[in-house]
């Protein structure tokens, strides 16, 4: 049974998803204050919220049965990202679902702001008729710059377009070509802030966007620019909108989203220029329902087992390319498995190569996996492909990956090397069109093993009787030898035996076998 915590206002058509199961059981209490939420959070598989509720790493660190939190909307910096990852918890978000609606508002304060409707409006109901004190500006033929052309961005260029603005745009993954097809104007920020008579911020809050418009920026800008964010608070440094709204210098603020919120007793809400809104970008119907239904399927989905559209902290990958890809993640779990398990050395450098089919697909969410299986036997079932990567740097282990021509004779082919302080171990596995996986090599040796099960690792001399001597061995202890594989270097020299068998094998068990005096080595994989 899984555990839900509703902790922000979140639609029912969303919830729904969550209510209409079996195995999921959903608690709203929204509005907790941090500790209370510190104090609960344990008794939960997946937490979900909105922008208010920090999910910070105190509340991350109690969230001991936490596999998932869920963000009904785009931005993410009211969760530690770096502490969910860390403790191996998946976030997921809903970005698509409010775009349309955070643009129109966009719009709509942009309006406002130009055409003072707020304050108009505000004195009319104060019995104020007060035509000439609010005459406005036409948008028409103005620029309106635009800094982060994402999502938002984008569905305010052609909103802007369809008003008859002149847009200039910049955003790190803009290019002049793509701005052409848009028929916008290519910016660098610098540019943007000079020509900009409106300019409105779209870029999630980050360490580079955090006051990215300072004074330094205002001072850049055309005298009488208007200043819009429905974007973040802290984008824009709200000392320095303050100072430049004193001055003049910025003629008027639309202001969505503030540093601290909830926001009431602020200075820029003392002055009149400024038109302001409760963080309302995302809070239309149709928003609300189609952001709660996408981020309730991928709860669900991740509860059991499934995998995630919409990941932060893991590489987004599309279906079709998850699709070639999902197979081969068992096939590279079981490799960094039973890798592990060949030596008791601190590991230190991990190689993965691809070939075959597997390289040119993308790799990153198999090495995770791979990582995973590697990690699992020394840090135990709280490694997954969240956290894996994470979890071999802290233990200083590098990973590589490469990809290379070498099939040995397979359409795919993955080798998980190993170093150690003793040497190199490897393990090399291919999915056998619809036979499933297979082990195809241990370190030089050839073999053809299905990584499942129950499997004894012996490493021996190549000299007659050998096989009889273990066989018997086995027998006596009513060990069942399911199937066996044996390879040799040369005639005489060393060599391999890989048996499954059918149940697992004890360590008493073992040491009898490595009693023999041919035998150099006998390891047990559980698979
Ligand atoms: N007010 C609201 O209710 C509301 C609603 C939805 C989204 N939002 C916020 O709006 C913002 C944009 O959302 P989105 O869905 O368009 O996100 P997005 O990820 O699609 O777009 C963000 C864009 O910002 C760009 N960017 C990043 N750093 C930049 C920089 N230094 N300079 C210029 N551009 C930069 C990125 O390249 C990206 O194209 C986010 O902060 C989101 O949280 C607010
Ligand atoms: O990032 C977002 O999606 C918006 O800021 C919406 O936030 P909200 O879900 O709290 O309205």
């Amino acid at each position: 049974m899984f555990h839900v915590l509703i902790a922000d206002p979140i639609s029912d058509e969303g919830l729904d998803v969550l209510y209409n199961n079996e195995d999921v059981t959903v608690v709203k209490e929204t509005g907790l204050k941090p500790d209370e939420l510190e104090s609960r959070i344990e008794e939960f598989d997946g937490l979900l919220v909105r922008s208010q509720t920090k999910v910070t790493r105190s509340v991350i660190e109690k969230a001991d049965r936490l596999k998932i939190i869920g963000r009904a909307g785009v931005g993410v910096d009211n969760i530690d990202l770096e502490a969910a990852t860390e403790n191996g918890i998946i976030v997921v978000n809903a970005p698509n679902g409010n775009t349309n609606s955070a643009a129109e508002h966009t719009m709509a304060m942009m309006m406002a702001l130009s055409r003072k409707i707020p304050q108009a409006h505000s004195a009319l109901k104060n019995q104020k008729w007060e035509r000439s004190k609010y005459v406005g500006f036409e948008v028409k033929n103005k620029t309106l710059g635009i800094v982060g052309l994402g999502r938002i961005g984008t569905e305010v260029a052609y909103r802007a377009k369809g008003q008859r603005m002149n847009v200039i745009a910049y955003d790190p993954f803009l290019t002049e070509e793509k701005a052409d097809q848009m028929g916008i104007e290519y910016g660098e920020f610098e540019d943007v802030l000079k020509k900009a008579d409106y300019i409105t911020v779209h870029t999630p809050l980050l360490k580079d966007t955090r006051h990215m418009i300072s004074t330094d920026a205002f001072k850049q800008m055309k005298d009488g620019v208007f200043m819009i964010n429905c974007a973040r608070g802290g984008i824009i440094d709200e000392d320095a909108l303050y100072d430049a709204l004193v001055s003049g210098k910025v003629a008027g603020a639309a202001i969505d989203v503030l540093e601290e919120e909830p926001f009431q007793d602020h200075k820029l809400l003392e002055l009149p220029q400024v038109v302001a809104t409760p963080h309302l970008g995302a809070s239309t119907v149709e928003a609300q329902e189609s952001v709660a239904v996408d981020v309730c399927h991928d709860v669900l989905n991740h509860l059991r087992g499934d995998i995630v559209k919409n990941p932060v902290n893991l590489p987004s990958v599309p279906s079709d390319v998850l699709s070639q890809i999902e197979p081969y993640f068992n096939l590279a779990e079981k490799l960094g498995m039973f890798l592990i398990r060949l030596t008791d050395d601190v590991p230190e450098e991990v190689n993965i190569y691809y070939s075959g089919d597997l390289s040119d697909v993308k790799i990153d969410p198999i090495t995770r996996n791979a990582v995973k299986g590697l990690l699992e036997r020394h840090l135990g079932s709280h490694v997954n492909d969240v956290n894996a990567l994470y979890l071999a740097e802290k233990k200083d282990i590098t990973i590589h990956e490469n990809r290379t021509s070498t099939t040995k004779g397979f359409t795919n082919l993955m080798t998980v090397e190993l170093k150690t302080k003793s040497g190199v171990r490897s393990v090399s596995g291919t999915l056998l069109n619809g036979l499933g996986p297979r082990l195809v090599r241990v370190d030089h040796y050839s073999v053809d093993v299905m990584p499942e099960g129950h499997i004894v690792v012996i490493h021996h001399k190549d000299l007659p009787g050998v096989i009889g001597e273990m066989g018997s061995l086995l027998s006596e202890r009513n060990i069942n030898i399911a199937t066996m594989q044996v390879d040799r270097s040369d005639v005489g020299g060393n060599a391999i035996m890989i048996l499954t068998i059918d149940k697992h094998a004890e360590q008493e068990e073992l040491e009898a076998l490595k009693e023999l005096e041919e035998i150099k080595a006998v390891t047990a994989v559980d698979l």
